[in-house]
Order: structure tokens, then sequence, then C-alpha cells
């Protein structure tokens, strides 16, 4: 029998975790008082940005003292790695893990999972948990996170089998752009033989990749295979992709475009980027910002921008919800509003990186029924970005990029 105790808590939009989270470190939490006045370590994306502010502002290395390179700088794969290793050198008595899974691949996903079952005989773990599949199989005792109260479940079953069911049908069509972005090429992005290397290490080796207008791309690899180099490449914010034969939007790469122009094409959006928007910005405002790229609005919106943000809205069932301030609302839906937000303008290019991470069942299935629904009724290309198969998605095509000592080679997985 497993010595130690196991907690699941299940967590949807409301949760206030990071309350729980301080809470259990600081003091006693009804119901874990088998951790009172025990030593905790925190395993989340919350512990890694204070690791790399930490690193930032004083240089102090804790975490990659092995290695040379910035905590920054590596993938999230690698910094996730990191974290734990230097949290298991520190022998706590308990260990919480916030979502453990998100941003790993398959087989660091299989390595966790057994790297925790075997610390689990020598201390207790409290996972926070946002889908079901991912629940540890040592666990003994669930809850439930609503907002901050912990309510425990006599019975895992009663969560475990619930059934995913989205009230939302996103029955009404996308709305039009409100300016057509004009490109007569058929061909958006095209990378041919692209190398990339950091220092003396070798990441991409001869990328051959064409995304043409209206194709849905799903983006896979392991962690530190080279996906975030390359979407940074295809957004301009590399400089990698000089003197590379990289075509953006018809243009080859450092002849003379701006950033600017790149960016107008594209739209773009990760679950970090929602942490900019902290002042009072409306819903209404949050889409019609998406016409400018800018955070907040600086002039009066017009009529037809109005307009256009009401359709929008409207098609998310959000209306109602116009005035509301976007950091009042849950995690999902700030998802669906930011997906939105990018999505206004008709970019030739949909970049959507991670987006479904931290999400729960239910609000990740109702965001990947919007992906599908832009794919199918608009002319912009969409490219994925998830380790997940996401339930549901329906890319057209599949591009992989596999791990070689000489860099990541990558190939077509799917193709419709
Ligand atoms: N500025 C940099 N300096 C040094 N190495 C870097 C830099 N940027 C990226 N790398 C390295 O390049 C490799 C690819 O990183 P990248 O972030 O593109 O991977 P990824 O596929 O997005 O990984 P993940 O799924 O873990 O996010 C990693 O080994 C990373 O450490």
């Amino acid at each position: 029998m497993n010595p130690k105790k196991h907690w699941a808590l299940f967590i949807n939009n409301q949760s206030n975790k990071e309350h729980f989270i301080y809470s259990l470190l600081k003091e006693d939490v009804q119901g874990f008082e088998d951790l009172s006045r025990l030593k905790g370590a925190l395993f989340s994306k919350l512990a890694l940005v204070k690791f790399i502010d930490e690193e930032e502002r004083h240089e102090s290395k804790l975490l990659t003292k092995e290695t040379p390179q910035l905590l920054k700088t590596m993938s999230s794969g690698e910094q996730k790695k990191a974290l734990l290793t230097y949290l298991l050198d520190s022998k706590p008595d308990f260990l919480i893990l916030d979502n453990p899974f998100d941003n790993l691949d398959v087989d660091f996903q299989k390595e966790l999972k057994q790297i925790l079952g075997t610390i689990s005989q020598e201390i207790h773990i409290v996972q926070l948990v946002s889908r079901k599949i991912d629940v540890l199989p040592f666990v003994s005792h669930f809850a439930n996170l609503d907002n901050r109260t912990v309510h425990f479940l006599k019975d895992s079953s009663t969560y475990l089998n619930t059934k995913n069911e989205s009230g939302i049908l996103f029955n009404k069509p996308i709305p039009p752009p409100l300016k057509v972005i004009h490109y007569s090429d058929d061909v958006l992005v095209a990378l041919k033989n692209v190398s990339v290397q950091f220092k003396e290490k070798p990441v991409l080796q001869n990328i051959n990749w064409k995304i043409k207008q209206g194709e849905f791309w799903q983006l896979i690899g392991k962690n530190g295979s080279g996906k975030t180099t390359i979407l940074s490449m295809i957004t301009g914010d590399s400089i990698k992709g000089y003197g590379q034969d990289l075509y953006l939007f018809g243009q080859k790469k450092g002849s003379g475009e701006t950033v600017w122009d790149i960016k107008k094409k594209i739209g773009y959006f990760t679950p970090s980027m929602t942490d900019k928007f902290t002042g009072h910005h409306s819903l209404e405002h949050m889409v019609i910002s998406g016409l400018h790229d800018s955070i907040g609005l600086y002039k009066k919106p017009t009529e037809t921008q109005v307009q256009l943000a009401k359709e929008w809205l409207g098609l998310i069932g959000m209306w109602d919800s116009r005035k509301t301030y976007f950091h009042d609302l849950s995690m999902g839906q700030k998802r669906l509003i930011m997906t939105v937000r990018a999505m206004v303008k008709h970019p030739l290019l949909l970049i959507l990186d991670e987006p479904t991470a931290g999400l729960d069942d239910e609000s990740a299935l109702l965001f990947v029924h919007l992906v599908n629904k832009i794919a199918q009724e608009s002319t912009t290309a969409i490219l994925f970005v998830s380790h997940r198969t996401e339930p549901g998605l329906e890319p057209q095509f599949v591009y992989e990029l596999a791990m070689t000592p000489n860099g990541s080679l990558g190939k077509v997985a799917k193709n419709s």
C-alpha cells in the first residue's frame, strides 16, 4: 500500500487556484491536516515565471546551474524538466502539481508519470487537474475546487464520469471582415531548406514547408524540437530568418519588409498574452482592438466597428456581457475572446500556440469547436500548435518535427 496520502483537486474556470496553492504552502488548510507544518514545493507555470524573473533581475541561475543557457530561452518542456529536478533536490515533504502535464510531449508525460509514481512512496502529492485523463493513478482522495472552497468528493467517479456538454453551439455564421486583406498568391509562408542553430546547438535542419491560403495545419513535435523557433520566424520576431530561404506573404525575409507589415497579416494567440490585458477593457473594446492590433482602444470606435463586435460577441454568446471587463472573465471565456480578437480582421494566417493549455475538458471542447468553425467558414489559414491530440480538432494537415542530433527534421505527417 502507498504509505503517503495523495489528492486530486479538479479545477474549473472559476477555481481560485493561486489562493489555494499559497494557503497550502503557508498555513493549515482544512482537509489537508496531514500536510500541516510540512515543507511543500510547487511544480507549476507560476513557479517558473518567478524563477525566470529572479534570473533576469538578480542573475541567480537557480534552475540552470549546469548550463550557460538562460531559463527564459529554454523550451517550455525543458523549463519544466529543470524545475522538477530542482524541486526534488530540495527534498520537500509534499509536492503541489499544477496541471503537470500541460506543455509536455507524450514521452515526457510518460516519464513524469513514472517519476511521480516513485516519489509518491516518499512524499505526499496534491494534484490540481483540469483534464480527467491526467489524473494520476495513485491518487486516492478527490475534491472539486470551486472558487476558494474545497468540496471533497466521496466518490471520484462522480467527477470522472461526467460528460462534456458545452452549452454554446455557435450556430450563427462567422462575421465577414470589414476590409478584405488582398493577397493574390496561393502560398502564404514558405520555408526552403531552413536550418537554425543556437550557438553550437542545431535545432532545425533543412525544413521545407509551405502553408497556403485557407489551409488548416497542426504543428506537432517533442519538447525542444523547434516549434516555437519556427513560429517566431513566421511572425517576423526571430532574426534567425535572415539570410534563409524564408518567404512570408510573398516576400523574402530581409528584403525590406517591416515586422509590422508581417504582423498586419497575422492573427496570433498564445495563453500568456492574456496577462497583458490587466486594465479596464470591456469585451466590446477587446474585440475592436483586434482591428488595430493594440492593447486597449485609443479612439472612439465607429458604428461599423461596434456592429462588427456585436456580431462576433453574439456568435460566442457574450453580447449581453459586452460591458464586462475582460479581466473578470473565466479562463475559458478569455480564450474565446482572445481568439475572436485575433480573428476579427480575418488575417491571412491565424496562429494559435498551445491555446488549450490549462483549460478544463469542457472549455477546451468549446474552444476547438470555434476553431473548426473558423476553418470551415473563412479563408483564413490556421496554424494550431499543441501537444495534445485535442478531441474534436479537425486539422487538414499535420506538420511534425522529429528531433535528431543535427537538428529536427520536418515532415507532413497527415495530409487530408
Ligand atoms: N535564444 C536561445 N538560445 C539558446 N537556445 C535556444 C534559444 N531559443 C531556443 N533555444 C533552444 O532551441 C530548442 C528549440 O526550442 P523551441 O522553444 O523552439 O522548442 P519547442 O518545440 O517549442 O519546445 P516546447 O514544446 O518544449 O515548447 C530548445 O532546445 C531551446 O533550448
